[in-house]
């Protein structure tokens, strides 16, 4: 593996970014973001509607390689490895896996929804799909509600257990990276809080990246947070530093609700 540049702390951190631009047309969505993301952390993106999160943590597992005239320059790298010309996408997408704003079980039986990824990786033998299909589950921590249920639609659960069983689908493939991009803006709070001590959970085992308009979230589960404005990442630090003394004014006009 090719050596890539050491965090302060020691560590090689799971995703290089340098100097990242990316157009969709004409327009600059992504304007030189340079950042590095550690493993076994929660690292938030947050800022106001329309200035990027979603594009950048959809960059990190090239699902914009398929929009029409997007352009991506600079580099992002995973474990040293550069995700556009030392990896294909396939390969890519298997270890970052990602959680959609709305939960999007498919129409299949809960069983069938967790085995899916397996199944497509060439594991058919029932034994071990059983196996895989009950860990994902119950580190998605719904196991206890659907054991019983497995053969049943998934559409016929929750919004709440959707998401969690969406979780168990990405967790069924053991991702190195889980990207979140609001996971829970269409939850209860009951399922939120159950989301967020899902993630927090997880982080010992993956490195995860969350997409998420509530401030409070970012505070209360992530390790370290992003604040993106019009493309740009104005400024990035520990979770607790960038709430209490962001170094920037915009990030305090922001969290403080004077943005506007
Ligand atoms: N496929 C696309 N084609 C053209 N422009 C796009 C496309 N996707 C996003 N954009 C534009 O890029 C900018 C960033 O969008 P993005 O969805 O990344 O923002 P966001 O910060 O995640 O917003 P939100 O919080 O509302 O989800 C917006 O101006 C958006 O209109």
């Amino acid at each position: 593996m090719e050596e890539g540049k050491l965090i302060e702390n020691g560590g090689m951190p799971k995703f290089d970014i340098t100097d990242l631009n990316l157009h969709y047309g004409t327009f600059h969505a992504l304007k030189g973001i340079n950042m590095k993301i550690r493993k076994n952390e929660i690292t938030a993106f947050i800022g106001p509607s329309g200035c990027g999160k979603s594009t950048f943590l959809k960059t990190l597992n090239r699902m914009n390689d398929l929009v029409d005239n997007v352009k991506i320059e600079g580099g992002v790298k995973l474990d040293g490895k550069d995700i556009f010309k030392e990896m294909d996408a396939i390969t890519l997408r298997h270890r970052v896996g990602m959680v959609f704003q709305q939960p999007n079980p498919f129409p299949k039986s809960v069983y069938d929804n967790v085995a899916y990824g397996p199944r497509i990786f060439g594991i058919h033998r029932k034994a071990e799909l059983d196996e895989i299909v009950e860990r994902s589950l119950r580190q998605a921590a719904i196991w206890d509600e659907l054991k019983d249920r497995l053969n049943k639609s998934a559409l016929g659960l929750s919004g709440g257990q959707q998401q969690r069983l969406c979780m168990a689908r990405t967790l069924a493939v053991e991702p190195e990276v889980i990207l979140m991009d609001e996971p829970t803006s269409a939850l209860d709070p009951i399922s939120t809080s159950k989301i967020e001590d899902l993630a927090m959970e997880l982080k010992e085992k993956y490195t995860i990246v969350i997409v998420t308009h509530n401030m409070q979230q970012a505070a209360r589960i992530s390790d370290r947070t992003a604040f993106f404005l019009l493309g740009e990442m104005v400024e990035f630090n520990e979770t607790g530093k960038v709430f209490s003394m962001p170094k920037d004014k915009r990030t305090e006009d922001y969290i403080s609700g004077r943005f506007g």
